[in-house]
């Protein structure tokens, strides 16, 4: 009798070697410890919950596990304290696409909400140049250490207040400056994505990409209302498209996702490809999902969603884009084959121009992954 070998499990070492494409990251979500502290010291700020950067990097994680999305978003109050001056954003924004490089990162997109950077006298545009500026220079500083990475900005407003229309001009005026689109985040139950249609109607005008954080704390409603009202390109987490597919008996859906059957939204959402951003350790946090082995990220894969892995928040999270996905093929038996597909799922939904996409695919994903193939 013939036994079929088990795949080898992937090591770390080549895990952080795959080339990454990262869509959900948060830039007032993924600062070092050690630069919350560096800048809380040079602006007076003194509302810091511990002094040593090992200390704050574990109240950041342990505070983001609540199991509560809006318990989550408390911790922000102090990352987004000390994002209040130009140097400082640049600072936070060139750290960022240094980290994600040296992750393996080679194309990301990261999102802020420019309204929570204005208490320092700061005006919307200022902020947002700031945030550009210190891409740049982490781009430049990435690609001189070898590890060339691609940075975007997505501009996010805040869900419970009254700037969508003036954050989704902003990102209309940007579009070619290194903004690839909008976003609206916050605590989810009791403010539907359609308070904010006038600002998705008018980004449609223009032809301007948008997301939405949807189907991470509330259901199905927030999805439909996102894709069919608003009209949103990709969905933040959409985790909860789950409770629109039956499994016919507990765990019973194969490898393919046989033995799965879709509603009519699920469906919608497979069928049009809308790329879904989710985010494992994220989900887990704030309880939209109860472990890396059971998130439907899985199913979602098999069943041939376009699923696409991310970090959301590398801070409150302690993770970062090759902790995601060894998770996945520790916990959840993922393939360097699945890795792969999602990165490539991943440069196909990005909001920057296709051609631009299908470049990055053609010289750095595929050329990447076949070099570690060939590895193994
Ligand atoms: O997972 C999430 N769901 C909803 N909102 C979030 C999540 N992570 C971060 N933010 C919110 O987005 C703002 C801009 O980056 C953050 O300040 C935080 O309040
Ligand atoms: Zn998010």
């Amino acid at each position: 009798m013939t036994e079929t070998p088990a795949p080898a499990v992937l090591s770390a070492a080549l895990v952080s070697r795959a080339p990454k494409a990262l869509l959900h990251d948060h830039l007032d979500g993924g600062l070092r410890p050690q630069t919350i502290i560096d800048l809380a010291n040079e602006s007076g700020y003194a509302g810091l919950p511990a002094s040593d950067a090992d200390a704050l990097g574990q109240w950041f994680r342990d505070s983001a596990d609540s199991g509560s999305l809006e318990r989550y978003l408390e911790t922000f109050s102090h990352t987004v304290a000390v994002m209040q001056t130009a140097d400082q954003l640049s600072r936070v924004a060139r750290e960022c696409a240094i980290d994600l490089a040296a992750d393996g990162v080679v194309y990301a997109e990261t999102r802020f909400a420019p309204e929570q950077h204005v208490a320092g006298g700061l005006s919307l545009t200022e902020v947002i140049e700031a945030v550009l500026e210190g891409l740049r220079d982490g781009e430049a500083e990435a690609a001189a250490a070898g590890t060339p990475i691609r940075m975007v900005a997505l501009l996010t407003a805040m869900r419970h207040a009254a700037k969508s229309d003036e954050i989704a001009e902003l990102a209309v005026r940007y579009r070619d400056q290194g903004v690839g689109g909008f976003d609206i985040a916050g605590a989810e139950a009791g403010f539907p994505p359609s308070r904010h249609l006038s600002a998705f109607e008018y980004l449609r005008r223009e032809n301007a990409h948008f997301t939405i954080h949807a189907g991470e704390a509330f259901g199905l409603p927030s999805i439909w209302e996102a894709i069919q009202w608003c009209g949103a390109d990709r969905l933040g987490h959409g985790v909860r498209i789950m409770d629109d597919i039956t499994v016919s008996d507990s765990d019973s859906a194969d490898a393919e996702g046989e033995g799965a059957t879709l509603g009519r939204l699920a469906a919608y959402v497979r069928d049009c490809r809308i790329p879904l951003e989710m985010c494992p350790t994220s989900n887990l946090q704030t309880g939209a999902a109860e472990s890396i082995a059971t998130h439907p990220i899985s199913l979602l894969k098999d069943l041939r969603f376009r699923v696409t892995i991310n970090t959301d928040n590398r801070l409150m999270s302690g993770t970062s884009m090759s902790r995601e996905m060894q998770l996945l093929v520790d916990e959840a038996g993922w393939t360097l084959d699945d890795l792969r597909w999602a990165t490539i799922n991943a440069m196909k939904s990005a909001f920057i121009p296709f051609d631009e996409r299908l470049a990055i695919i053609e010289h750095v994903v595929k050329p990447g992954y076949a070099a570690l193939s060939a590895a193994t």
